[in-house]
């Protein structure tokens, strides 16, 4: 709760509004019954001036009781409305300061239903808080007192009353907070299937996968409506308890009153009263309880928030303006890294070195740790022992806009953001013209298709951009990591999707536009590597070796085993 009251500060006027108003609506709401009172008494005496001064300031009670209520209504939701803005936009911003693997120990699904449904969870019980959080206890005690105060022989009723209306409430809150926290979790489930089956919605329709899918789904959203319906049971069986309690009550009293009305008939007016008042206090607990089970779904919600909130970024970058890209000479010395989480480290004592302008080529088996590697070079993890450097600086000490200033990182499977080709280029490049569009197009060699698109550069890009091929996304994907003209441009498998022929063309373009850049090129086939200047070879974690293609197709088993098999591949097909 603590970490809302900065938000709170923030609509300190509209809180005022929203407390004082309900302080106004819950004299109006005790006082109606208390002026009832005193007309039907004026009634029963044939007192006709007291009825109607009292009946106009019964009236005038009345609207004032509705004027506070529709104030309080809108100032509520004026601070519900604000905290939820302010909270969602700090998440957010706090997550684009998450480093990478800040964001995979979170998970993207969890962090979207934090920033979605949690926050909704905050809004609503800000917003209940300030209509019912002073409403309630202030109802409850006022109508309490007068209840008691107009009869005063009725106490052990409402203390009966209460007293089973707690006990219904706390065993039934008591289980419903474990409901709700369940819920939360199967809310998030229901998420990451729909994710993944939207996600992967190819790979579902080629392999005929829907039936699967589709009982994935129904499991995880069964589970949800399982634990929604139980919360649902306890609500359905409290209501009746709660106004089977107050009716019984109500019923004793009339009873016991009746007896007495024809001797004493200004008893009739006090019973009426009498009964106000105890639906009064009906209410505040009826409202209390909602109150609190509401409550404790949204404190684990702002849990939730809140853990996001404190969370440190696991990485952080000295602070510095300076966004002049260093030279592109990498160099790892004895670098040895785990993931989070992991046990064992996925590289272990990597060492190497690349003079700028030279192209790297890494090569080994599926998991060896290529991608890793890469990672490390665009410091999307730090290592746990060891020193990267680019340009001679270690890259712990080289501020985040000169980073990635000096690195473009390009995968297999890049995401290119809704909108239009340009948008996406000036993303990298905020002041890109045509003219560095199309050189870096060029080079990528997707000028081709990108100038028969109708709008060319401003062609749009769906989401996911679906509406481009896969050898078309990674060319866009290569286009935006170029057109800044990086010092280092690492290539993970970027190609993969490009035939022989169009790859062959984007190599000799970057050989002859980028010349000064480093290229890291990762990649399944050897032809792809085969120009490198060095190429590493990784084996399990390891480098196996190290060196041109010709030296390691003499000296490294792995390379050479790599090699016959991609030949002997090829043959078979010709
Ligand atoms: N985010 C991660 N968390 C934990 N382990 C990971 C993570 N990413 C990769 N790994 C593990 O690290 C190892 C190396 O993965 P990496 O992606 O670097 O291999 P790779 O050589 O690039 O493989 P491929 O050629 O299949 O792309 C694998 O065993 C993989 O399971």
């Amino acid at each position: 709760m603590k970490i809302l009251m900065p938000y709170f500060k923030r609509y300190h006027v509209d809180v005022s509004i929203a407390l004082l108003s309900v302080l106004v609506l819950v004299f109006a709401t005790l006082w109606q019954p208390r002026l009832l009172q005193v007309v039907m008494t004026a009634i029963i005496k044939n007192d006709q001036q007291t009825v109607l001064r009292e009946g106009i300031l019964l009236l005038g009670l009345a609207v004032l009781g509705i004027a506070g209520g529709v104030i309080n209504t809108i100032y509520s939701a004026r601070v519900a409305l604000g905290v939820a803005t302010d909270l969602r936009a700090d998440m957010y911003a706090k997550i684009q300061s998450f480093a990478y693997a800040d964001v995979e120990t979170f998970s993207a699904s969890n962090l979207v239903v934090r920033m979605t449904n949690d926050i909704n969870q905050v809004q609503q019980i800000v917003m209940a808080a300030f209509q019912q959080i002073t409403r309630v206890p202030l109802l409850f005690i006022g109508a309490l007192i007068l209840a008691i105060v107009t009869m005063p022989e009725q106490w052990w009723v409402i203390l009966v009353m209460m007293l089973v209306i707690l006990l219904a409430s706390w065993v039934a809150v008591r289980r419903m907070t474990t409901y709700f926290a369940e819920t939360q979790q199967d809310i998030e489930n229901v998420n990451t299937v729909t994710r993944e089956n939207l996600m992967g919605i190819r790979v579902v329709k080629s392999f005929v996968q829907e039936t699967n899918e589709i009982s994935k789904f129904s499991q995880a959203s069964d589970q949800l409506t399982a634990v929604t319906a139980k919360i649902g049971y306890w609500f359905s069986i409290l209501m009746p308890i709660f106004f089977l309690t107050a009716n019984l009550a109500v019923g004793v009293a009339v009873y016991l009153v009746g007896q007495n009305i024809t001797a004493h008939p200004a008893y009739l007016a006090a019973i009426t009263s009498f009964v106000a008042y105890l639906m009064q206090i009906l209410y505040a607990v009826i409202n209390g309880g909602f109150l609190m089970t509401f409550a404790s779904r949204a404190f684990i919600s702002i849990g939730r928030i809140s853990e996001v909130l404190v969370t440190q970024p696991s990485m952080t970058y000295v602070a510095s303006e300076d966004e002049t890209p260093l030279t592109g000479e990498i160099t790892f010395d004895h670098v040895t890294f785990t993931y989070p989480g992991d046990t064992q480290p996925t590289l272990r004592d990597i060492s190497f070195k690349t003079t700028a302008g030279a192209m790297l080529g890494i090569v080994g088996a599926t998991g060896s740790g290529k991608t890793t590697l890469a990672q490390l070079i665009a410091r999307l993890y730090d290592p746990d022992s060891g020193h990267i450097m680019i340009g001679g600086v270690d890259v712990r000490q080289i501020p985040e806009k000169r980073l990635r200033a000096t690195v473009a990182y390009v995968l297999q499977r890049s995401t290119l953001f809704s909108g239009t080709i340009a948008g996406n280029l000036k993303q990298v490049r905020p002041d890109a013209q045509v003219s560095h569009m199309q050189w870096a197009a060029n080079v990528a060699q997707a000028s081709e298709f990108i100038e028969r698109l109708p709008q060319t550069y401003d062609a749009p890009v769906e989401e996911r951009s679906q509406n481009f091929s896969g050898g078309q996304k990674q060319r866009l994907a290569i286009t935006r990591g170029i057109i800044a003209n990086p010092e280092i441009l690492i290539l993970d498998d970027a190609t993969s999707a490009l035939d022989a022929r169009s790859e062959k063309l984007v190599q000799e373009a970057m050989d002859r536009d980028l010349k000064s850049t480093t290229t890291v090129v990762i990649a399944e086939k050897i032809a792809s590597i085969i120009r490198a200047d060095q190429i590493l070879v990784l084996d399990a974690g390891r480098i196996s070796g190290s060196g041109t293609h010709q030296q390691l197709l003499q000296s490294n088993p792995i390379y050479q085993a790599i090699y016959q098999t991609q030949k002997a591949r090829e043959e078979a097909v010709k």
